[in-house]
Parts: C-alpha cells; sequence; structure tokens
C-alpha cells in the first residue's frame, strides 16, 4: 500500500542544536497514530519540519507521493494551544471559517453554504451556542474544539495536532477522540502529539516513538512495550512497569 507520509533521513536544528537527526518512518492510509516521547524529543519540530514551518537540514518528507506544498489543502495541523495567540480578534466561527479558505479563495467572501458547513462542525463539536464568541473569551477546552472544527472543515486527508488532550477535561477528551475515530472511519490519516502514556494502547492504532531520532514506529500492539518506553524515555518511567509488564 502506498504511504501517505514518507519521512526519509530528516535532520533539522535550532542554530547548532540539533534536534531532529536522520528521523526515518512511513505512515499508512486509515492509521491513527500517537507520537510519543520526552519533553525536548522534537516531536512539535517533527510536525513543523513535515508542514514546512522549520527548515530541514537533510532529508526528505514526501505527503501522497509529493511535496507538501504540493498538496498542503489535503493536510490539516492544530498547533499547540499555548503557541495560538489567543487575543486576536475573531470569534470562533471566522476561526473555523479559515479551514475553508482553501476552497472560499483568500480575498474572496465566504457564501451562506460556508458559513453554513462552519456552523455545522462547530455544533458537532458542542459549541453552537459560542459562535459569536471572542476566542479569547473561551475555556482552553473550547479553544481547543474550536481548532478541532477549523481542521475538520477543511475535509483533509491527512492530520497532524500537537497535543490536543493536553489540559481538558473528559468529556472533552472523548469528543476529540469521537471526531479522531470518524476520520479514521473514513481512511483519513491522523497523527498526534500526545503526552499520556496511560492511554496510548486505548487511543491509537499505531505508535511513533521519538527522542531526537525514530526510537520504535508500528502498530502500538507490536511496539508500545516496557523495553521501548525505556529506551525512549530512559529509566525515569520505571511506574509503567507493572502495566506494561
Ligand atoms: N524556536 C526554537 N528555538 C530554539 N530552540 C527550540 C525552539 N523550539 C524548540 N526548541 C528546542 O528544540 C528541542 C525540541 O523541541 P520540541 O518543542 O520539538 O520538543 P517536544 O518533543 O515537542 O517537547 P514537549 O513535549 O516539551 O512539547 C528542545 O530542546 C527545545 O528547547
Amino acid at each position: 500500500m502506498d504511504s501517505v507520509l514518507n519521512v526519509d533521513s530528516l535532520t533539522a536544528s535550532y542554530r547548532k542544536n540539533k534536534v531532529l537527526n536522520h528521523v526515518n518512518f512511513k505512515v499508512q492510509p486509515g492509521t491513527l497514530t500517537a507520537i510519543v516521547g520526552p519533553n525536548g524529543a522534537g516531536k512539535s519540530t517533527l510536525l513543523k519540519v513535515i508542514l514546512e514551518l522549520h527548515p530541514r537540514l537533510s532529508g526528505t518528507v514526501s505527503c501522497f507521493g509529493s511535496t507538501y506544498a504540493q498538496v498542503k489543502s489535503r493536510i490539516g495541523y492544530v498547533p499547540q494551544r499555548g503557541t495560538v495567540d489567543w487575543d486576536f480578534p475573531t470569534n470562533a466561527l471566522d476561526v473555523v471559517m479559515m479551514g475553508l479558505y482553501g476552497r472560499i479563495g483568500w480575498l474572496k467572501w465566504p457564501k451562506r453554504e460556508h458559513r453554513e458547513l462552519a456552523m455545522s462542525a462547530l455544533e458537532e463539536m458542542g459549541l453552537g451556542s459560542y459562535a459569536d464568541r471572542q476566542i479569547s473569551q473561551l475555556s482552553g477546552g473550547q479553544q481547543q474544539r474550536v481548532f478541532l472544527a477549523r481542521a475538520l472543515v477543511q475535509d483533509a486527508d491527512l492530520y497532524f495536532l500537537d497535543e490536543p488532550l493536553a489540559g481538558v477535561d473528559a468529556a472533552t477528551e472523548k469528543v476529540i477522540m469521537d471526531t479522531l475515530n470518524t476520520l479514521k472511519s473514513k481512511g483519513r490519516t491522523v497523527m498526534v502529539v500526545h503526552h499520556d502514556l496511560q492511554t496510548v494502547e486505548e487511543y491509537f492504532d499505531h505508535v511513533l516513538m521519538l527522542n531526537r531520532t525514530v526510537i520504535a514506529h508500528g502498530a502500538t500492539a507490536e511496539v508500545f512495550n516496557q523495553a521501548n518506553i525505556t529506551r525512549t524515555y530512559g529509566g525515569s518511567l520505571r511506574w509503567m512497569g507493572d502495566r506494561l509488564g
């Protein structure tokens, strides 16, 4: 089967600090992958390099057999909440509409059908009554759902989400995971930076274990084991041993 994403010998740095070193992996369509690794492992940087928001030093990234620039309308991104300027004066509905600009075209006015699409995505996220609310006046979990709604209306084939479950309550976590599973059931491919090792097996069918390079990658049932967790995190996670044997 052709891979949706092929990362080959990818190396990236911030000035002289090499953050990603010969990262190699391929992702198959219709998979839901957790990207896990300790703080500073390069998870967010990996997404930024794939999305051409940060340059690579060497290596290649191909999405659907093409460069990112050629297929970017097929790719959705939900950034880490902390990296977004929530004081930007815009309301929830307008943020969701941004996901439609690929279809509407920049500098063109959205039509009623676009507004309805954005509205129904907000409703799907349980935020129908918040459409006019300034994004700075939403809770963290609501902001996260607004960004997920924006990604949904984009109707992409490949999604990257950077810690969408960080700091959200159980109800929002369920809404987000249900949404990601729906995308997967439609054959979309989803990659999620994730920190809670306790839920990796329950939520994700694949896992990419990263610590500046790929420590392990594959089906969760095959690679998410104590040996690989220790290799990824060092000896600092001994408490997981009881669970994973
Ligand atoms: N803009 C930047 N300028 C300089 N160094 C950076 C920058 N962004 C990240 N780094 C460094 O690159 C390394 C990898 O950071 P990155 O944010 O990719 O890690 P991460 O795995 O996503 O971490 P976390 O789990 O803490 O979010 C870290 O050492 C970090 O300090």
